[in-house]
C-alpha cells in the first residue's frame, strides 16, 4: 500500500534561490586545500549527486555545507540567507537533515521507536523526556504523530520491521531507518553520505527507489556524496564531480557521463587524442621504423 504524503514544504517558484547552495568555497587545513572556490547549488525537490576519486574533497564540502565545518572563504546559503557562520542545529532548524556513512540507531528502540523520537525532537521535544520515565509512553501518542509515523514506515517500506529493536537490522533496512529518522524532522533538504555503501546490488536498487519515491512524496530536496558512480547518475538531477579539491565538471548525468575531463580524471578513461596528435605520433613511428 502507497499512501501519499503530505508535502511539508510550500511549493517554491522557479525564481526561488537554491534551497542550499555553496558559493566560491575554498577549505584549507594547513597547507593542504581541500577545497578550491567550489561552486554548488540544490534546488527544490532536485536530486544532486556528488562524486568524486578519493580524498577530492566531497566530505569536506559537506561538512561545509551542512555546518560541520566552516569553509576558509566562500559562503553557504539556505534559501538565500547567508548560514555559512551558522551551527548544524541551527541549519537543522532552518530544515536540514542528514545521515552517515554508519548508521547511528539506539540498538534496543525499535523502529518505529526511533521515529516517534525523531518526530518529537522537531514537533514536540518536551515530551521526550517525560516519555523516556514513562514505561514505553511511546503508545500513548497523539494521533497525528501517529499518522505521519504511518506514513514514514509506508513510504520508507518499513511496515514488516517496524516493532524490531535496531540492534540486528540488516544494513539495507538499518540505511531506510535512518533516512526515516531524517525524514521524521520533516527537512527540506535531505543530506546522504554514502547511502549505498556496504550494501549489495539488490539493497542498493531498493535504497535508489525509494528514495527517488521520498523527493515525489515529501517535496524534499536531496545531496548526496556517493561512491557508486552509476547509482549517482542514475538517479540525480544533477551531479558534480570534485578532483583535488576542484569542481571539474557539474550537469546533467547525460553531460557529466560526456564530459572528457570527468572520464579521464575520475572513470579512468584516456581521453581521445585530437586527431593531429595522432598523426604526429603517426609520423614519429614511421620515423624511428
Ligand atoms: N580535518 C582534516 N585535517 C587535515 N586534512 C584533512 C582533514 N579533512 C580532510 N582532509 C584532507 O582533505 C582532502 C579531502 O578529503 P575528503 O575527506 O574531503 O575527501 P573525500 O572526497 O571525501 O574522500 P573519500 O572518498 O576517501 O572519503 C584529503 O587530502 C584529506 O586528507
Amino acid at each position: 500500500m502507497s499512501t501519499a504524503l503530505h508535502a511539508p514544504n510550500a511549493p517554491v517558484t522557479d525564481t526561488a534561490p537554491p534551497r542550499l547552495e555553496a558559493r566560491g568555497v575554498t577549505m584549507r587545513f594547513g597547507g593542504l586545500v581541500a577545497l578550491k572556490d567550489v561552486d554548488l547549488a540544490v534546488g527544490s525537490q532536485e536530486i544532486v549527486g556528488l562524486v568524486g576519486p578519493n580524498g577530492a574533497g566531497k566530505s569536506t564540502l559537506f561538512a561545509v555545507m551542512s555546518g560541520l565545518l566552516k569553509p576558509t572563504a566562500g559562503r553557504v546559503f539556505m534559501d538565500g540567507q547567508d548560514v555559512t557562520g551558522s551551527s548544524p542545529q541551527k541549519r537543522a532548524a532552518r530544515g536540514l537533515s542528514r545521515t552517515f556513512q554508519h548508521p547511528e540507531l539506539f540498538s534496543s528502540l525499535t523502529v518505529r521507536e526511533h521515529l516517534v523520537l525523531a518526530y518529537r525532537m522537531k514537533n514536540a521535544k518536551s515530551r521526550i523526556w517525560t516519555d523516556l520515565v514513562n514505561f514505553r509512553g511511546f503508545f500513548s501518542a497523539p494521533k497525528t504523530e501517529d499518522t505521519r509515523v504511518d506514513e514514514l514506515i509506508d513510504s520508507l517500506q518499513l511496515g514488516a520491521i517496524q516493532h524490531q529493536p535496531a540492534a540486528g537490522l540488516p544494513l539495507g533496512s538499518a540505511r531506510l531507518l535512518e533516512i526515516a529518522r531524517a525524514l521524521a524532522r520533516e527537512p527540506r533538504v535531505l543530506m546522504l553520505d554514502e547511502p549505498s555503501s556496504g550494501l549489495d546490488v539488490r539493497e542498493t536498487e531498493e535504497v535508489a527507489e525509494v528514495l527517488k519515491a521520498v523527493v515525489r512524496d515529501h517535496g524534499v530536496s536531496v545531496v548526496m556524496v556517493e561512491h557508486d558512480v552509476e547509482l549517482v547518475l542514475g538517479m540525480s538531477d544533477s551531479v558534480h564531480v570534485l578532483d583535488f579539491g576542484v569542481k571539474i565538471a557539474g550537469g546533467t548525468p547525460a553531460q557529466v557521463r560526456q564530459d572528457p575531463a570527468v572520464r579521464a580524471a575520475y572513470l579512468g578513461e584516456e581521453i581521445e587524442k585530437p586527431a593531429v596528435q595522432r598523426a604526429e605520433a603517426e609520423i614519429e613511428q614511421g620515423e624511428t621504423a
